[in-house]
């Protein structure tokens, strides 16, 4: 297959590198929406930093498109909702800069200190103006840190090391690795009045939109100096330009605005503020880590499986993928299976995990969603992952639920999905014994031992001499070979179930001469 990837953004070599040994790339920045909006219906991946636009127009006219890498840790250029509807996965690279930005963000902090670009504009002006540029000492000053993530933290570890008293306020913070650091924790009412710096690093999200105005500057300490190297948009900025000019704060870094470029004439114009365009992220370094990892999430994602940092889906942490992997991919072919044992519109699908499975804590969202791809990609128009699987069983009105149970009627792990359509009911169960060993354990109410692989042919019949007999002579007289056949039933005479395992598909005009077997109620030739 011969992928194509549009790179619209400056990208390390390194990794572009890297997918041109796999694929075809196009290198093109500086596009506009309109721009990219007519080429990106040939492209299966897109690569970006923060420059490009990734709205909902552009995903709407990205017929082919399956991947988006953004290389950098902010995704709030790209349109997520719109991406997740069209099941495109969207990945970032969010450690690869973070050392990146935590030391441009000290740089600035130095530089706001002691005045250091406008002193340099000054000396090269012929200018010698000592006095003009008496700075502040960082030493014992406390700095409040405003969102205490990868880089609030690898901050505070640098600025305890100037000795300055470094205070956090996250609202999702991790009290022990604060403690351990030796910050100490606060609410933003506590932190505002205190903090000599305040410096911002959480995503720009709708709670962080305008987190610093002018009523939440009125609370804070005459003479505060204010650092914004995370996004545009958490200060607002004419706010911020008013209490520079009113003396209340007396300067700001920043490295990211509401509107990039910003406008000449706004908060860059006033001389306490000190400015970088963007350059959190550009160091040789953290261009060359992100560009690597984003390009291979790419590779591993046009090539089917997955990719180690999406944002648009639950996704499994690194030590957990042995054990929920094997589970995950059992769901699939589950799902793969009940689809084509029921008839009728699908009203709910209930995934139900028993005995130890329970220890899977969130995972079971991944594992379920793998379901849903399992059960909905093979009767739908657009393609069916692990990104927008919860999002089609719901557009399609189907109900999906999740329960835990210690019930596992003998298993360690097993999982059971039931399927309800408008005309009957049916449920799979499954378990892995051991790795690479994935079994059906139990289809309705009788249990069996299947692998969940290749062509099946699955019955319920009256449990009466002669039926099995029959079954056999008409597949074999298709040249159908069996490969296995399972017999279960509750009770002599009652109900049963068979399930054969066959070598080859099984033609539709001997399901039908099946069907027509006195005792037969019910047969299914299904292909996992
Ligand atoms: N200037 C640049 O070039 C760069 C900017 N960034 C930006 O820096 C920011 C932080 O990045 P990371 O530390 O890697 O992200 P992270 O995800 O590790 O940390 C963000 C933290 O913000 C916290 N948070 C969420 N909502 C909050 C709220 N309402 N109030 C306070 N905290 C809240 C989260 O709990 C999390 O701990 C992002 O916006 C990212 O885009 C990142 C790299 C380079
Ligand atoms: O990673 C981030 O969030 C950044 O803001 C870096 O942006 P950039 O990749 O340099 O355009």
């Amino acid at each position: 297959m011969n992928y194509k990837v549009l790179v619209s953004d400056p990208l390390a070599e390194e990794g572009i590198e890297i997918l041109r040994g796999f694929c075809e790339v196009d290198v093109r920045t500086g596009l506009s929406e309109e721009q990219l909006i007519k080429i990106i219906g040939e492209y299966d991946g897109l690569l970006v930093r923060s420059g490009t636009q990734v709205t909902e127009s552009v995903i709407e006219a990205a017929e082919k498109l399956r991947f988006v890498g953004r290389a950098g840790a902010g995704v709030d250029n790209i349109n997520l909702d719109a991406a997740t509807k069209k099941g495109i996965i969207v990945a970032n690279a969010p450690a690869g800069n973070t050392l990146a930005a935590c030391e441009h963000t000290l740089a600035m902090m130095a530089s706001l200190a002691r005045n250091i670009p406008q002193a340099t504009a000054s000396v090269k002006k012929g200018e010698w103006k000592r006095s003009a540029f008496m700075g502040v000492e960082l030493n014992d000053k406390v700095l409040g840190i405003v969102g205490f993530g990868r880089i609030g933290q690898e901050l505070a570890k640098r600025a305890s090391a100037l000795e300055m008293k470094v205070v956090a306020y996250d609202p999702y913070i991790n009290r022990e690795r604060a403690k351990e650091l030796g910050v100490e924790v606060m609410t933003l009412d506590e932190l505002f009045p205190v903090a000599d710096f305040i410096t911002v690093h959480t995503p720009l999200i709708k709670e962080t939109k305008h987190l610093i105005n002018t009523t939440t500057i009125a609370t804070m300490k005459d003479g505060v100096r204010i650092i914004n190297c995370a996004r545009g948009g958490i200060i607002n900025e004419a706010d911020l330009c008013d209490a520079i000019a009113q003396g209340k704060v007396a300067g700001a870094a920043l490295d990211v605005y509401e509107e990039e470029p910003p406008k000449a004439s706004g908060i860059i114009s006033l001389d306490q503020v000190i400015c970088t365009p963007h350059l959190g992220a550009s160091t040789v370094e953290a261009q060359l880590n992100v560009a690597v990892s984003v390009a291979k999430q790419c590779i591993e994602v046009l090539k089917g499986g997955s990719a180690k940092f999406v944002v648009n889906a639950p996704m499994i942490p690194p030590d957990q993928v042995e054990r929920i992997e094997p589970y995950a991919n059992l769901a699939q072919k589950m799902g793969k299976l009940l689809i084509q044992l029921v008839e009728g519109r699908i009203e709910s699908v209930e995934v139900e995990y028993g005995g130890k499975t329970a220890e899977f804590g969130q995972n079971t969202k991944y594992i379920t969603r793998l379901a849903l791809k399992g059960m909905l990609d093979p009767i739908l128009q657009t393609p069916v992952n692990i990104v927008n699987a919860e999002l089609a069983a719901k557009e399609r009105g189907i109900r999906v639920s999740e329960t835990i149970t210690e019930e596992s009627f003998g298993f360690t792990n097993v999982i059971t999905i039931r399927v309800k359509t408008d005309k009957m009911e049916e449920s799979v169960s499954g378990n892995v014994s051991s790795p690479g060993k994935p079994r059906i354990v139990k289809i309705g109410e009788y249990m069996t031992d299947m692998t969940p692989t290749g062509h099946v042919v699955i019955s319920r019949h009256h449990d009466v001499p002669g039926v099995i007999g029959k079954f056999a002579t008409i597949i074999g007289h298709k040249n159908v070979n069996i490969a296995g056949m399972q017999v279960g039933r509750n009770r002599p005479g009652d109900e049963a179930i068979m399930v054969l395992n066959v070598d080859s598909e099984v033609p539709q005009d001997a399901m039908d001469e099946i069907v027509q077997i006195d005792g037969v109620f019910t047969a299914k030739y299904a292909k996992i």
